[in-house]
């Protein structure tokens, strides 16, 4: 299926029979990544007394699972700025379009101290003068063991707050990382590049230009078949009135722009 869309003054071409799926599946075993000091996700039959939602138990005509699970713990997610802030403010009433031109970067972070940060300037050497809506960031080396990771614990490589400033002030309007956070694990709660990001300078009254319908998708995943460049991105979460919505970010290549 081939679509031709129109954006500003270009006109794309992108094949939606061809889609690059970069969300991680979420799993009731030990295939499934963890962040935050969570245990594995449930997906577990319904059980009333002494019947179970399961057909091949032989008591049920569907099946009928329950699930547990924590969006920000277990997988491909997104989320807005409600994470960081005392009001609430729900990601399925602030992302309301679905459809952006993304750019994606692969970056190594740099060893600093005992931590491993992307930088301002390899973002801005990713992206290499362009302005995308949206950023898709690829951190190397991309090792399948990151599908199956167990982070807690483990001080992943974060976003440095100039970065996210960066991204802020080129008007980039969605981040997409495959990492757990775009900020350090243990920060005191600081959370330089989450604020930075969404502009957010006090998390007790939010102020009125802070970024409100801007997201930070975490836990994604690249495949290194997938190579840097422009892409189109269907960016679809579930509708769940939160902070933050498991996600399932798609990108198409453009495979012409006139
Ligand atoms: N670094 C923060 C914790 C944090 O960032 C966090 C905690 C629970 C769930 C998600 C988190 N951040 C996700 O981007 C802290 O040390 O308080």
């Amino acid at each position: 299926m081939i679509a031709t869309i129109k954006h500003n003054d270009k006109t794309l071409t992108v094949d939606f029979s061809q889609p690059l799926d970069i969300s991680l599946p979420l799993t009731n075993d030990n295939q499934n990544p963890i962040a935050w000091y969570q245990d594995e996700p449930k997906i577990e039959p319904v059980t009333m007394g002494d019947w179970i939602g399961k057909v091949s138990e032989g008591k049920s005509w569907t099946n009928f699972n329950n699930i547990f699970f924590n969006p920000h713990a277990h997988g491909t997610h997104t989320e807005c700025l409600g994470h960081i802030t005392k009001d609430f403010y729900s990601v399925n009433q602030h992302l309301k379009t679905f459809f952006f031109l993304a750019n994606l970067i692969s970056i190594e972070p740099v060893e600093v101290g005992d931590d491993f940060i992307i930088t301002k300037e390899q973002v801005e050497k990713g992206l290499n003068g362009t302005n995308p809506e949206a950023i898709v960031i690829r951190t190397l080396p991309n090792i399948e063991s990151k599908k199956h990771k167990n982070y807690s614990h483990s001080n992943p490589p974060y976003l440095s707050d100039k970065a996210a400033t960066y991204l802020r002030e080129i008007g980039i309007k969605h981040l997409l990382i495959d990492l757990p956070s775009v900020d350090k694990e243990h920060d005191e709660g600081k959370l330089l590049a989450h604020k930075a990001f969404w502009n957010v300078k006090d998390v007790n009254q939010v102020n009125e230009d802070a970024r409100f319908n801007c997201t930070i998708t975490e836990m994604i995943f690249v495949d290194n078949s997938i190579k840097d460049g422009s892409y189109l991105l269907n960016l679809q979460i579930a509708s769940f009135e939160n902070d933050a919505s498991p996600s399932k970010p798609i990108l198409y290549k453009i495979i012409a722009n006139h």
